[in-house]
């Protein structure tokens, strides 16, 4: 497993200071600080309700925070919209996968490639040799290859959940953030898309939120555990797992 070197500022991708969120007086999340390095898969974990998907919600922008700083790279992202957002290279993958059931795996696939990339893209002339590789290309990433033409719904969950990342994937994100994306699948689908996410931090950064412990400590570079909208630990899986504050707030149960 990679090890993460000295935190260097030029390393940063994304940086969030003092970010508060208050739902009516209720801090959902609490002056909370959380630096992502390039090249880097964090994973948050945390009780129910400590505030993990409200942090990604206001990644994204479908949050607005009360208090505080999101910085991606060099970009202040608390005022921007979420289309914006989605534009400079931050993708988000929800719980429930969001595809186009009705539709194949590579029409799903082309549908997501973006719309104004290059010449050809901006004529609207999707179909070049270009796209039809890169489809070619995510579909082997996402262990779809032989399904390119299977309409999507009769995909298994845990292919379908790799159909929607591939689609993230096509977009090229810098960063890609996942919310619980093992729930329901089968041992062997999670085995592989652990192999999946460390394939995919190449080149960019991936924010998982997990309660499988199996699978957090099969992907995870650093974890950070949240609690009541604070980081409570973070660090390495083996020092966060020996932690008495961890063990007595969630791993304990
Ligand atoms: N839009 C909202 N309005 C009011 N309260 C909210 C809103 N969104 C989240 N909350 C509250 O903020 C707290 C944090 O919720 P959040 O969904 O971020 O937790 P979580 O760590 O992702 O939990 P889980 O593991 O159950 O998904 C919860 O108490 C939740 O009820």
């Amino acid at each position: 497993m990679p090890v993460i070197g000295p935190v260097v500022e030029s390393d940063i991708l994304l940086a969030l200071e003092g970010v508060t969120v208050s739902f009516d007086g209720f801090k959902a999340v609490n002056d909370l600080s959380l630096y992502i390095q390039k090249g880097e898969l964090r994973v948050i974990i945390g009780p129910n309700g400590a505030g993990k998907t409200t942090v990604l919600d206001l990644i994204c922008g479908r949050t607005k925070v009360s208090e505080g700083s999101i910085q991606f790279k060099d970009t202040e992202v608390t005022r921007l919209k979420e289309h914006e957002i989605v534009r400079l290279g931050i993708g988000r993958k929800f719980q429930n996968p969001s595809i186009y059931e009705d539709l194949t795996v590579f029409e799903n696939l082309e549908i997501s490639y973006p719309k104004g990339r290059g010449v050809f893209g901006a004529l609207g002339f999707r179909r070049s040799k270009d796209v039809i590789d890169r489809i070619h290309e995510i579909a082997e990433m996402i262990f779809l290859k032989d399904h390119l033409d299977t309409r999507s719904e009769i995909l298994s969950h845990g292919q379908k959940q790799w159909l929607e990342i591939g689609m993230l994937l096509i977009q090229d994100p810098e960063l890609l953030m996942l919310d619980e994306p093992v729930a329901g699948m089968s041992v062997a689908e999670r085995v592989k898309t652990a192999e999946l996410l460390n394939r995919i931090i190449e080149g960019r950064a991936v924010i998982v939120i997990e309660h499988d412990m199996k699978f957090v400590e099969s992907i995870a570079h650093k974890v950070t555990v949240l609690h009541q909208g604070k980081v409570l630990a973070e660090g390495r899986m083996e020092v966060i797992q020996d932690d008495p504050k961890v063990r007595e707030v969630y791993l304990g149960h």
